[in-house]
């Protein structure tokens, strides 16, 4: 009988717990804060919680989406600054918002097929230090000026250089294939799908309602490693109410006039932040005697074609959820807890506004009729990205991580492991999902 390390056959990966620092407003209290410092931070938190200072993990994946060019080796610099020991490998992987759930899904894929037995996923993501770039002139005027030779062929190459070339190049949320801005194209989805400024209110509304009581429950008590001050998310407001809300201004969709329903209160905010997620074998958690959280079951990726205005940019999750869950046997009504990333309310309310469309399930899913409902109690209970705020890479390992704690609290539905489903939208019209299990304590046993 071949080691399970060496086994060609499929073992179970599990979630052993996580480890975030609170999300930061961006211009808030982690502006003077890297990529490297935040992904550091996040991961030795996450060491500390479980004991594995100078331990040789598996590998370690992370990655951001806003990333510096001396940030090319990120997640490998953080692994050498951090407490683990510097013979883990690791590497950077980005799927723009999803990038934090992909680290996720091959790590557990590598650790399911018994090429390593432990691994940390993760992501980062700093809107205050966003990489900026020079101009096409200025960038050619630079590395000619690095190859002159002589001070006469130096300033000819500096005479070259115009008032526009000093101007820098920032990063935005546009999609370069079509110049809009992310926002801006969710603006047309929500109108499309006719979601309401009510609807989307009460999403926001009930997004910081769950975040504040989690916190207030201890739920991120062991979560969550304290950060430059911060021990909550700074974007978290207990205090809002519907008619604060309401009173907002739009901010995206102008040109819909009336129809303009996306305020900065019922979109994400740019947010700074990493988050990480501890995976492991069963026998690797065992001999170090750490908890099993939850499985990760399985996950899937979509794209669709927003270029030419099929779909909507962030809708591929309402193309990959129905090919996932068909794949598993399973429907919407099997789903325990839905974690559907909030990029803006009208993203989720988009996205389940098409799987209850009899049309969209017939002509675009291809079934029999519509896909399905989501029951809106199971929706997002802790909170999600409207609230937390969304630093794009670090999404993923924030919501896998409260996932499977909430997994185990529930334990078992009808004598089977609890089920939950992450739902992510991603720039560039992709979007990934996965569902986790909860780990069985004991046969059949209530955690
Ligand atoms: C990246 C991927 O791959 C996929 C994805 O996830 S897509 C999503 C990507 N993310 C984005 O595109 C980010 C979008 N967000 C933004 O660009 C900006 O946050 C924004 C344009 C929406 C707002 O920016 P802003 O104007 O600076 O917002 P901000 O000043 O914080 O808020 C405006 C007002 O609303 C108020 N407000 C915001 N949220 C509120 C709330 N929940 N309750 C009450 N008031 C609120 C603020 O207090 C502020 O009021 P004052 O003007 O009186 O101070």
């Amino acid at each position: 009988m071949p080691s399970a390390a060496q086994s060609p056959g499929v073992r179970k990966a599990v979630v052993i717990g996580g480890n975030r620092i609170p999300f930061a407003r961006s211009g808030g209290a982690y502006t003077k804060s890297s990529n490297q410092d935040m992904l550091t931070a996040a991961l030795d938190g996450l060491i500390a919680r479980f004991g594995l200072q100078g331990e040789r993990i598996g590998e370690v994946a992370a990655g951001a989406v806003l990333k510096h060019s001396r940030d090319f080796n990120l997640t490998r610099e953080a692994v050498l600054g951090s407490a683990l020991s510097a013979e883990t490998p690791s590497y950077d992987l980005q799927q723009a918002c999803a990038t934090g759930l992909e680290t996720v899904l091959g790590l557990a894929n590598k650790i399911k097929l018994g090429q390593i037995d432990s691994a940390v996923a993760g992501g980062v993501d700093s809107a205050s230090d966003a990489p900026i770039a020079v101009s096409e002139g200025l960038r050619e005027v630079l590395l000619d000026l690095n190859r002159a030779k002589t001070l006469p062929a130096r300033l000819k190459i500096l005479a070259r250089l115009r008032p526009k070339d000093i101007a820098p190049d920032a990063p935005g949320t546009g999609e370069p294939r079509t110049g809009l801005s992310m926002g801006e194209h969710q603006a047309l989805t929500t109108a499309q799908w006719k979601i309401t400024r009510e609807a989307q209110d009460e999403l926001a509304y009930a997004s910081h309602r769950n975040l504040a009581a989690a916190y207030e429950r201890g739920f991120f008590d062991d979560l969550l490693t304290p950060y430059r001050g911060l021990s909550r998310d700074s974007n978290l407001r207990a205090d809002t109410s519907l008619e604060k809300l309401a009173s907002l201004k739009p901010v995206f969709g102008k040109s819909l006039g009336a129809a303009a329903t996306m305020t900065a209160g019922n979109s994400t905010p740019l947010t700074d932040g990493a988050a990480t997620v501890l995976l492991g074998s069963e026998e690797w958690a065992d001999e170090r005697g750490l908890p099993k959280l939850a499985t990760v079951v399985d996950g899937e990726a979509a794209a669709v074609d927003f270029v030419h205005g099929k779909d909507g940019l962030l809708m591929a999750p309402a193309f990959a959820v129905p090919r996932l869950l068909a794949r598993n046997g399973l429907t919407l009504g099997d789903i325990d807890f839905f974690e559907i990333h909030e990029a803006f309310a009208g993203t989720v309310l988009s996205t389940l506004a098409a799987w209850e469309d009899e049309d969209f399930g017939r002509d675009r899913l291809g079934l029999s009729g519509a896909f399905g409902a989501v029951d809106r109690g199971k929706l997002n209970v802790n909170g999600s990205s409207l609230a937390a705020g969304h630093p794009f890479a670090a999404t993923g390992g924030r919501i896998v991580a409260s996932l499977a704690k909430m997994l185990h609290e529930r334990g078992t539905v009808d004598g089977r492991p609890a089920r939950g489903l992450v739902s992510i939208c991603a720039a560039g019209g992709q979007g990934v999902v996965a569902i986790l299990e909860a780990y069985p304590s004991a046969e059949g046993e209530q955690v």
